[in-house]
C-alpha cells in the first residue's frame, strides 16, 4: 500500500512510514488527550510526520522530478485537489485499506487452521497453479492475472472469511426522509446502523452460519447471495454509493497472500 500510494520503495522508509503509522491507528481509537507521554500525542506527531513525507513528494513533483510517487504524483500532475485534501486522502486510503485487508488475512488464516479439508483444498489449487509456473530452467515464473483469476476455491475462501469474520460488522447512516420498514417509520435525521454481519450469521440464509465452510459458495442455493456489490444478504463491502472502492484491490491481495502463504508453509 506504501508502495502504491507514496511510491516509496526503500524496505528502511517503508518500515518506517509503517511504525508511523501504527502509532497513528493506535492512538485514533484512544483518550484524546494530547500531551507527551499519551498514545493521542504519539498518534498526532505520526500525522504529522506522515503529512510531512507527503508534502515532499508533492513538492519534489512540482520540482519535476518524476520518478516513483505512486498515487500522490498522479494527484499532483492531476492538478484537481490542493495539497492537504491530497495528504487527507492518502491517510484516509492508508487507514481505510490497511487493517481492514491484513485483518481479513489474519482470520482466513485462523479460520483454516480450523478446517483441514478446507486448507487441503487450498494448498492443492495453489500448488497446480504453481507447478505450472514451473519453467524449463525449474524456476517458479511471476504469478499472472490468469492464475488470479483461476483461483476458484481461493474466492470461495475469501467470500466465507467476508461472511464469517468481516471487519466492517456495522456500518452508520442517517435517515434523509422518514423511510417505511415493515411496520415501522424510522424518522427523518435518525441515526441507523445497519448490522451487516447480524445478516451474514443469519441462520435463515445461511444454513450452520457460524460454521466456516468455504465450499457453501458453490452451491446453487447461494448463488444469488454471492454477488457482494449488489446483494441485499451479502455486504462486506457496504453497498450503494458508499460501495468500498478497494473491494477488488483487497481482494486481490488476500488471493495473493493466501497463495504465497500456503506454498511456502
Ligand atoms: C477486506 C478489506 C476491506 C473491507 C472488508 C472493506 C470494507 C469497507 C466497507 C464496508 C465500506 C463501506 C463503509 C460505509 O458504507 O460506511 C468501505 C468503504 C471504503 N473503503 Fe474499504 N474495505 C476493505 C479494503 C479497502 C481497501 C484496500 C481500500 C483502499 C485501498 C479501501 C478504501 C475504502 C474507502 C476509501 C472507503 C470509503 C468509500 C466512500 O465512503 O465513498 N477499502 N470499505
Amino acid at each position: 500500500m506504501v508502495n502504491q500510494l507514496l511510491g516509496i520503495s526503500s524496505e528502511k522508509e517503508v518500515g518506517e512510514i509503517a511504525q508511523l503509522f501504527s502509532d497513528f491507528v493506535d492512538g485514533c481509537l484512544s483518550v484524546p488527550v494530547s500531551l507527551p507521554g499519551f498514545a493521542y500525542h504519539t498518534a498526532m506527531n505520526a500525522r504529522k510526520n506522515i503529512i510531512g513525507k507527503i508534502n515532499k513528494i508533492i513538492a519534489d513533483t512540482r520540482h519535476g522530478d518524476t520518478s516513483g510517487g505512486g498515487l500522490v504524483r498522479r494527484l499532483v500532475e492531476e492538478g484537481s485537489l490542493q495539497d492537504d485534501a491530497i495528504a487527507d486522502f492518502i491517510i484516509n486510503l492508508l487507514f481505510a485499506g490497511n487493517e481492514t485487508t491484513a485483518k481479513t488475512m489474519l482470520f482466513a488464516i485462523y479460520f483454516l487452521t480450523s478446517s483441514p479439508e478446507a486448507a487441503d483444498q487450498l494448498l492443492e489449487e495453489h500448488r497446480n497453479i504453481r507447478n505450472k509456473r514451473l519453467n524449463s530452467e525449474g524456476e517458479v515464473d511471476m504469478i499472472t492475472w490468469e492464475d488470479y483469476k483461476s483461483m476458484s476455491f481461493t474466492q470461495n475462501v475469501i467470500d466465507e472469511t467476508l461472511r464469517l469474520g468481516g471487519i466492517a460488522i456495522w456500518l452508520m447512516r442517517e435517515a434523509k426522509e422518514d423511510v417505511e420498514y415493515q411496520d415501522y417509520v424510522i424518522p427523518k435525521g435518525s441515526f441507523v446502523v445497519p448490522f451487516l454481519s447480524a445478516v451474514h450469521q443469519d441462520e435463515s440464509f445461511y444454513e450452520e452460519a457460524v460454521i466456516f465452510n468455504p465450499c457453501r459458495w458453490v452451491d446453487p442455493k447461494n448463488q444469488d447471495k454471492r454477488n457482494w456489490r449488489n446483494s441485499p444478504y451479502y455486504s462486506p463491502f457496504g453497498g450503494g454509493a458508499r460501495l468500498c472502492p478497494g473491494a477488488e484491490l483487497a481482494r486481490l491481495q488476500i488471493a495473493l497472500f493466501l497463495h504465497y502463504f500456503v506454498d511456502s508453509s
